[in-house]
């Protein structure tokens, strides 16, 4: 029988990629987003590989929208054996004494209430299942310290903290929970953070020992990796990939 797959933020970047990657391993996923646009587009992707998807509209900061894309998936699939939780936002790259609140809100309110969240109703299915694998993303800037992203930071190293403490509370259960830490990866976000912070972008590459951005499909290679048996005793790890960025930091 086929696996299903949740993947958040699956409209664009790392999580398009995914979806396309799991696909070609025959795994049917529910594609969330906030953009229709995106959301519906990878869905075309996914069946053009031959897998079924769907599109659920949902703004992950909102828990109500959550509790809804995974009852959406249950109804629709029958059940859930992938989540990749990975819809974010980079905010502004404004110094933190800079930022205003409303700033610091939206950017804790998808990239960690919106986690948090999502495995909250995730995990409780899983758990009856007996099984499922998560993959949170977190970022280069969840296991160092960068100017211009403080809150960005703390929400990617909250990531950590709930990935690691869900397998102490659930691997038991049969739940494997595992982070990724992508450094500067050639998406949306980034291309357009770098638009607005030009000589960050010189600074990530000269800092980069490979000296070029991440691509979107080396982490959904990761991220299948990471979700199918083949890394069946592999939980609660924080797995890097990023050139080299943070041995040399
Ligand atoms: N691109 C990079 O260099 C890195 C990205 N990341 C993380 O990877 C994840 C994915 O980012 P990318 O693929 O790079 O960005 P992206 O901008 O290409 O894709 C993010 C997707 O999330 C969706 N999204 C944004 N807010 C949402 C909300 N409230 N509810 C539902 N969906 C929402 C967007 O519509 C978009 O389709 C994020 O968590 C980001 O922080 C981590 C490290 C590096
Ligand atoms: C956007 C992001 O997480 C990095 C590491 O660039």
């Amino acid at each position: 029988m086929s696996k299903v797959a949740i993947i958040t933020g699956g409209g664009s970047g790392l999580g398009q990629a995914t979806a396309v990657r799991l696909a070609e391993e025959g795994v049917n996923i529910s594609v969330v987003d906030i953009s229709e646009e995106g959301g519906n587009r990878t869905v075309d992707m996914v069946k053009d590989k031959g897998a079924d998807a769907i599109f659920i509209k949902a703004d992950v900061s909102k828990n109500e929208d959550v509790k809804n894309y995974v009852d959406k998936t249950v109804s629709h699939f029958g059940t859930i054996d992938y989540f990749f939780n990975n819809a974010g936002i980079s905010g502004s790259g404004k110094y933190f004494l800079d930022s205003d609140i409303d700033e610091i809100e939206k950017i804790v309110g998808i990239n960690l209430l919106g986690a948090l969240y999502g495995v909250r109703h995730v995990a409780e299915v899983m758990k009856k299942q007996g099984s499922g694998a998560i993959v949170n993303t977190a970022s280069s800037a969840g296991v160092i310290g960068q100017d211009s992203v403080v809150t960005y930071s703390a929400t990617k190293h909250g990531i950590i903290g709930l990935t690691k403490s869900m397998v102490a509370e659930y691997a038991k259960d049969g739940l494997r929970v595992n982070a990724i830490a992508p450094g500067p990866t050639e998406t949306e976000m980034v291309r357009n953070f770098y638009k607005d912070n030009p000589e960050m972008k010189e600074n990530a590459e000269s800092g980069i020992p490979q000296k070029r951005l991440g691509t979107p499909e080396e982490v959904a290679e990761l991220v299948t990796f990471l979700l199918t048996s083949k890394a069946e005793y592999i939980n609660g790890e924080v797995i890097r990939i990023d050139g080299g960025f943070t041995n040399v930091k």
